[in-house]
């Protein structure tokens, strides 16, 4: 405690002591206050921090346990991989003395392919040994079989002339079968009792160009498979001109003093026109004569025949032409005129000669001077031919058309001989050789009736003689079955008669064949008018037509019956052409 000082009032000084005091009191009070504060804060701080020591400790804890958990799985897993690299040691061990197992097997093995190798090779050093003298063997094998394969074309084609002059010292009829291409008309479906079959099907092959399979299937049946033989078949890829070149020949035949008459037979759509004439234009009979490998057997033999004239001497020869279809058993003259000139179609009749031959008086013969003017012709009487379109195809003819090229071969007696090879017949010619010849007229057109007057008769002389030779060449109609084609009223009155008249010529065949002494010619206006070439002398040849699809089976099947029908005929020796003396006034 302060005592006051001397000389000093003790109340100022107790009370400048109190004043201080006072400060002193209030001072220490504001700093109790700042205390109380920053102890208030502190508490708070501590609050703070010890919330967040409590969450630490949580977390701590949790750590603490996910560490027990980790170590857990870490001695888990620990023990886990030390169980498996056991393991991988055991099988590692295993493997490694499976390894060496193989690798003794291995060398053991090796050991027995090279063995086996070193033999390999010594056996390929004897096999190709071997081979050399094998190919040695096979090189003379081959030589060999060349010679006999030359040595058989050579027998076939001494066996073909053999057969064939069998086939003329017979009489028999020769028999080509044409197999058209499948067609797109092919798939439209045809007999509404048997939809389920595949009508495109290719039934019908040239198994070779002598044999045609035929696959023969009938619903529920195993197929089977019927060959037929002819003198010539011809597969679908085979061309006009391969066609003609077999038909060729007979037209030499004619030449040489022989009737020759071919006829296309086949159901409706077998490519018969095509065969025998060529494509038809579309929507017109006439068929197309620029396209020349196209062209048929008609327009191909009319060229070869004045081709062949024309190597004779001039003025020997001339052709007469005449067109005729055969329609419901009518005879109609496609090439007749009326007054103006104009072609109409004239129904004409077949009758008998007195020397047993058919003739079909007032018959127009128009004469022609080459191939052109003939196809002109021929084109022009198409024009009149029926037809009318079918199930099968849209120009199917209805009527048979057939076309005959005469020739008349005027000689003089001392040439006579030198016209024919062969010294016999030139002297039996020289005999039978008539003594008048018809004179072309300007028009260039004479009648068979009128022959007596009209090609003009020369005074006969001792000098002058002619001989007549036929080419007939025959589109029939086609044979058909009624449900195929489709047709009804008039069109199926034209296909009864169609059949009839093709049954006729069958059973003509049949007679023939038989040796019956009536045969039965007068049947239909077909076989009477054929007579002479389906009987007769003259050398046939029937071009059978087949369609090759599923659908067509029995139409191909009736004419494949037909044609070797028609092959087993036999008329005896086919003649030259005889000749005639015409009497007087014919
Ligand atoms: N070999 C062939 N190559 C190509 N097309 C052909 C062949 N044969 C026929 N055709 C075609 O088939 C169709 C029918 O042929 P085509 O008119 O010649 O039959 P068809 O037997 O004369 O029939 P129809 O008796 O009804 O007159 C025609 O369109 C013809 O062009």
């Amino acid at each position: 405690m302060m005592r006051p000082r001397r000389g000093l009032d003790p109340n100022s000084v107790w009370a400048q002591r109190l004043r201080q005091l006072e400060q002193r009191l209030r001072a220490k009070e504001e700093r109790i206050v700042v205390l109380e504060t920053e102890n208030a804060v502190l508490h708070l701080k501590l609050a703070e921090y010890q919330g967040l020591a409590g969450r630490s400790t949580k977390e701590v804890l949790q750590l603490y346990a996910a560490h027990g958990q980790q170590m857990k799985f870490q001695s888990s897993v620990v023990t886990q991989l030390h169980g498996a690299i056991k393991r991988l040691k055991q099988d590692l061990k295993s493997l490694h003395s499976f390894a060496l197992e193989l690798s003794k097997d291995f060398q053991r093995q090796s050991k027995a392919c090279l063995y086996q190798v070193l033999a390999a090779v010594q056996g390929i050093q004897l096999h190709n040994e071997a081979m050399q003298m094998f190919q040695i063997k096979a090189f003379d094998l081959e030589q060999s079989l060349q010679e006999v394969t030359e040595r058989y074309e050579k027998e076939k084609q001494k066996r073909k002339a053999l057969h064939n002059s069998l086939i003329e010292l017979r009489g028999n009829i020769r028999v080509h079968c044409r197999i058209r291409p499948l067609l797109p008309f092919d798939d439209a479906a045809g007999h509404s009792q048997d939809r389920q079959r595949n009508f495109s099907e290719k039934v019908a092959y040239a198994a070779d160009d002598e044999t045609i399979l035929v696959k023969c299937s009938r619903p529920g049946h195993a197929s089977v498979n019927k060959t037929f033989q002819f003198d010539r078949v011809y597969n679908d890829l085979e061309s006009q001109d391969a066609v003609f070149a077999d038909v060729a020949p007979l037209l030499t035949s004619l030449l040489d003093g022989y009737n020759v008459c071919i006829m296309a037979y086949g159901q409706t759509g077998s490519g018969k026109t095509y065969t025998m004439l060529g494509p038809q234009l579309e929507g017109n009979l006439a068929f197309a004569i620029e396209e020349e490998s196209e062209l048929g057997i008609i327009p191909r033999a009319t060229q070869e025949v004045f081709r062949l004239i024309s190597e004779k001497p001039p003025g020997s020869y001339w052709v007469e032409v005449s067109v005729v279809e055969v329609y419901n058993n009518e005879i109609f003259d496609l090439l007749a005129k009326d007054s103006c000139g104009k072609v109409f179609g004239v129904k004409r009749d077949v009758v008998t000669t007195r020397e047993g031959k058919s003739d079909v008086p007032s018959l127009t013969h128009e004469t022609v001077e080459n191939a052109s003017e003939f196809l002109h012709l021929v084109n022009k009487g198409l024009q009149l031919r029926v037809t009318h379109p079918t199930l099968v195809h849209a120009h199917s003819s209805r009527s048979h058309l057939v076309v005959t090229l005469t020739i008349t071969t005027v000689v003089f007696g001392d040439n006579f001989g030198t016209l024919w090879e062969d010294e016999q017949t030139s002297q039996r010619l020289n005999k039978e050789a008539s003594f008048t010849f018809p004179q072309k007229t300007r028009d260039n057109k004479s009648t068979s009736s009128s022959r007596a007057s009209s090609p003009v008769q020369l005074e006969a002389t001792e000098k002058m003689k002619q001989v007549k030779t036929r080419l007939q060449l025959v589109d029939l109609a086609g044979s058909e079955c009624v449900g195929m084609s489709g047709v009804t009223g008039a069109a199926l009155r034209e296909t009864s008669f169609i059949n009839r008249s093709l049954s006729a010529l069958a059973d003509v065949l049949g007679a023939i064949a038989e040796q019956r002494a009536h045969v039965p010619y007068r049947n239909s206006k077909l076989t009477h008018l054929l007579q002479d070439s389906v009987g007769g002398d003259a050398k046939l040849l029937v071009m059978l037509c087949i369609s090759p699809g599923q659908k067509y089976l029995t139409e191909s099947m009736q004419s494949l019956g037909f044609g070797t029908r028609a092959r087993q005929v036999q008329r005896g020796q086919v003649k030259k052409k005889n000749f005639s003396v015409p009497s007087k006034g014919k």
